[in-house]
């Protein structure tokens, strides 16, 4: 960002004062959409750097909207200080707010405040914290108000490996400028900060594209301009036949699951692989869908004839199964694996190197670690995950509340949509579903995980805007609207 920061103030006819500006605006305006009561107490946490004079800037600005309350508190650890943020200082220093200014954090005593602004370091932190900065955090945190961390929690990490052992400030929302920061979709990110919300500042955004990176987070508009409408005179033919092998004894439901989202997600025929025991209740829940019943050793002959095949959801791992997914890779067909398909690979490292290219594998954090190893890390993992995907030429799809999907250019895609309300067993039952119906209607692997994890967790938004939990089999029903939604504006 810093550099998107020099080429904004070098190439359009604003100062760097000015940025800041803009930027503790748009700060101040997503506060106020939740923090209206300005009889609140407010204590401003200020470091000497940019990030403090953000916090400067907004001290004056709530002052400005009302808020009666409003006290910076100057940290002084350092003898060096930003140039935008002395201008700001001077500003705050002819205003009626008032400056506590701290040397030491044993003299950060009786502090009255209702909300806490974080804005002691930004995206500027250089080093883990240490010393005063990390005891004044401390104390910081000790106080549980609700804290509002201005672009990045104070310690936290914007890029790469966090550590487990996290000492920086706790925060309740991250208003953070222009884009996320990519450590807020990693599950490590929880302890730092609650929620995060991106605001515009209006950084050069042709340069932000220009700039090289290995991360995208998918967006609305990827998903209208890949999403294909239905083509007038297409028949069944037209969307191809997809093949799930999936469903055992105990687990029928994960077969169902994904079938039904399969139909739900467009595919023109689909066909279940199941065992014989399941048929009464996939014909009478899914009259749709075709059967092929699976007993003992199956081999599935002719899987040419099938757009997508894809294997796993609740089906056991035994040899016979052990032997049919040997087959399947061994025919070099592209696959979609997933949950004991992908445990049996953890078995078979054999079966791993000789990966169909074009495939997609789907695991969630434990399958993952089952086949490439434990990892210490979030990070760690996307990072494996980058070389597996780029080596072998297929799509990992790395589950979780933001699922990494990374793909065979070495790029990895940032799945937005979805929240905890799809916490449940058999979601990821669906996505399978999902996935095998867009390769079977011709989607390439790499649209069909970003646009399969983008819609899958649209639907559970949907769901979930006015409910705790939403179940699977809802949001494979789901699917069907959400497309249209999204191929309608196209
Ligand atoms: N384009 C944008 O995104 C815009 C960004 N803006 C704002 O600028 C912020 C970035 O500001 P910044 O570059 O001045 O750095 P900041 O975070 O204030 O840190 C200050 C200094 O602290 C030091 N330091 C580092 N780690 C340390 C540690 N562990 N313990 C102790 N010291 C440590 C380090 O100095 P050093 O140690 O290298 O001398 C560092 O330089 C950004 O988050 C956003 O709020 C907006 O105003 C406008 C648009
Ligand atoms: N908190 C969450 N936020 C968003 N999506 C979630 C959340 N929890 C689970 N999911 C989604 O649900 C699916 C769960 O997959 P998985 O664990 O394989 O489920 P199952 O094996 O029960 O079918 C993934 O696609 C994941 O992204």
């Amino acid at each position: 960002m810093r550099n998107v920061d020099e080429f904004t103030i070098t190439h359009q006819p604003i100062a760097s004062i000015d940025l800041m500006e803009k930027a503790a605006r748009a700060f101040v305006k997503c506060f106020l959409k939740t923090e209206f009561n300005a009889h609140k107490r407010v204590a401003i946490f200020c470091g000497k750097g940019n990030n403090g004079g953000d916090g400067l800037a907004i001290a004056h600005l709530l002052l400005h909207n009302g808020y009666e309350h409003v006290k910076v508190y100057i940290v002084n650890f350092s003898a060096r200080q930003s140039d935008d943020f002395a201008i700001n200082l001077q500003r705050i220093d002819e205003s009626r707010c008032k400056k506590v200014i701290i040397n030491h954090p044993s003299e950060l005593k009786n502090v009255k405040a209702d909300l806490i602004i974080d804005a002691i370091l930004g995206s500027g932190l250089n080093k883990p914290l240490a010393g005063d900065y990390a005891e004044l955090v401390k104390i910081i945190n000790k106080l549980q108000k609700r804290v509002y961390a201005v672009d990045v929690p104070t310690g936290f990490f914007s890029e790469g490996e966090l550590s487990a052992d996290y000492n920086g400030i706790k925060a309740y929302k991250t208003i953070c400028f222009q884009r996320p920061k990519i450590n807020f979709f990693f599950p490590e990110s929880a302890v730092a900060t609650e929620h995060h919300e991106v605001v515009d500042i209006q950084l050069e955004e042709a340069f932000i594209e220009s700039l090289s990176t290995d991360f995208y987070l998918t967006e609305r508009t990827d998903m209208v301009r890949l999403i294909k409408n239905r083509k007038p005179f297409s028949h069944k033919g037209t969307y191809g036949h997809a093949l799930l092998i999936a469903g055992n004894i105990d687990t029928m439901g994960a077969a169902l699951l994904s079938a039904k989202a399969c139909l739900y997600a467009g595919a023109g025929l689909t066909t279940a692989c199941i065992p014989a025991t399941g048929l009464t209740a996939l014909n009478t829940l899914l009259p749709e869908v075709m059967a092929l019943p699976r007993d003992e050793y199956t081999r599935i002959e002719n899987p040419a004839k099938y757009k997508a095949i894809a294997i796993g959801p609740g089906l056991g791992i035994n040899s016979d199964n052990e032997k049919l997914l040997e087959s399947l890779i061994l025919a070099a067909r592209p696959l979609v694996i997933d949950a004991d398909a992908l445990n049996i690979l953890g078995e078979r490292p054999d079966l791993l190197d000789i990966l169909p290219a074009g495939s997609i594998l789907t695991p969630h954090v434990k399958e993952f670690d089952r086949i490439f190893g434990a990892h210490e890390s979030w990070w760690a993992r996307v990072q494996t995950a980058i070389i597996w995907a780029r080596k072998k030429q297929v799509v990992i799809i790395l589950k979780n509340q933001f699922s990494f999907v990374c793909v065979p250019n070495g790029k990895v895609l940032i799945n937005p949509t979805g929240n905890p309300a799809m916490a449940q067993g058999g979601m990821g039952d669906v996505l399978t579903g999902i996935l095998s119906a867009l390769l079977a209607q011709g989607y390439s692997a790499t649209d069909s995980a970003k646009i399969g994890c983008y819609i899958h967790g649209l639907a559970g938004d949907y769901l979930a805007s006015e409910r705790h939990v939403v179940t699977a089999s809802e949001v494979a029903e789901r699917i069907p609207f959400e497309m249209h939604l999204l191929s309608a504006t196209n």
